[in-house]
């Protein structure tokens, strides 16, 4: 199965990665860019091939379509003369619309709308996935499956994309801006800065694997850290005086909000 990847920025890049790790041929993988450099530079780190966007579709089974939403017109309009009856397009661009793919792509074309992250990098990615109208049953395990190998999938409707892609899409960013802001409070508690990076990393690190592997509820996790009269509780009760699980809804709001703005609006 031959794979395009066109858009070689962090999300193209860091699913040709993946591809290769989890097996792919890397005579399979063809690389597309608006830059050609780019593409060749891409593409020699992992033995795949580069090439134009058109000639990429036109040979590969597999399109992901992964460039910025502002660019994805002028990239199908690149591509459609040479998209096949029976490749399966897969856009991960937020905010694109199975619809807005179906009616600039030719009549018929399969598409996959889907929203991962960049955990995707060391294979922790999650991806929120809906299909669109013309997809069969297989290619959306095909879709699954791609995506698989960089983490999870759910398949959901696509009417949720823009809360995956407010909650799961842009999630890494919160956390790395939490876990800046705890490194931050570590050196200013005398910490020396990698030190506090260190315990703050591991930290998220077991916290995380915990929520995973208990399957236990949040709250009661943080019932267990939060001894009575102890120190957890203070510091809990100063992040509810400065309301941050409300900035937290609100960020995400927010997300969602910039998501649906981004939406082209219906032809
Ligand atoms: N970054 C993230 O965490 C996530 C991103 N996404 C989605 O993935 C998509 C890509 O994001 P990201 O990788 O961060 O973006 P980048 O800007 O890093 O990568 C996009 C690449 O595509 C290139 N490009 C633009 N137009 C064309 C074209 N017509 N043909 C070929 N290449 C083209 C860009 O070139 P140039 O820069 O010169 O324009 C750039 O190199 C976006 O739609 C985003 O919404 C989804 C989930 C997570
Ligand atoms: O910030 C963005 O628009 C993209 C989509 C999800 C994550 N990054």
């Amino acid at each position: 199965m031959t794979i395009a990847l066109l858009g070689a920025g962090v999300m193209g890049s860091t699913l040709l990665a993946a591809l290769v790790r989890s097996g792919h041929d890397p005579a399979d993988l063809l690389v597309a860019d608006k830059s050609p450099e780019r593409a060749e530079q891409v593409a020699a780190q992992h033995g795949a091939r580069a090439a134009r966007a058109d000639e990429a579709a036109a040979e590969a089974d597999v399109v992901v379509l992964a460039v910025k939403p502002q660019d994805m017109s002028g990239l199908i309009e690149q591509i459609h003369d040479d998209v096949r009856p029976g490749t399966l397009v897969v856009s991960i661009a937020a905010a694109i619309t199975t619809d807005f793919l179906e009616r600039r792509l030719p009549a018929g074309t399969s598409v996959v709308r889907v929203m991962p992250n960049t955990p995707a990098l060391v294979d922790q990615g999650m991806s929120g996935m809906s299909p669109g109208s013309h997809c069969t049953p297989e290619q959306l395990e095909q879709a699954r499956e791609l995506m698989g190998s960089v983490g999870r999938v759910i398949v959901l409707d696509e009417s949720h994309q823009d809360a995956v892609t407010a909650i799961s899409g842009s999630g890494p960013a919160y956390i790395f801006y939490v876990v800046e802001a705890m490194i931050e409070a570590g050196v200013l508690l005398g910490l020396p800065r990698d030190t506090a990076t260190e315990l703050v990393v591991q930290t998220l690190y077991g916290a995380a694997t915990m929520i995973r592997e208990t399957g236990a509820h949040p709250t009661v996790l943080r019932e267990q850290v939060s001894s009575p009269g102890g120190t957890s509780v203070s510091a809990l009760r100063a992040l509810e005086d400065h309301k941050v699980r409300a900035a937290f809804l609100t960020a995400m709001e927010a997300a969602a909000t910039r998501s649906r703005q981004l939406t082209p609006p219906p032809d």
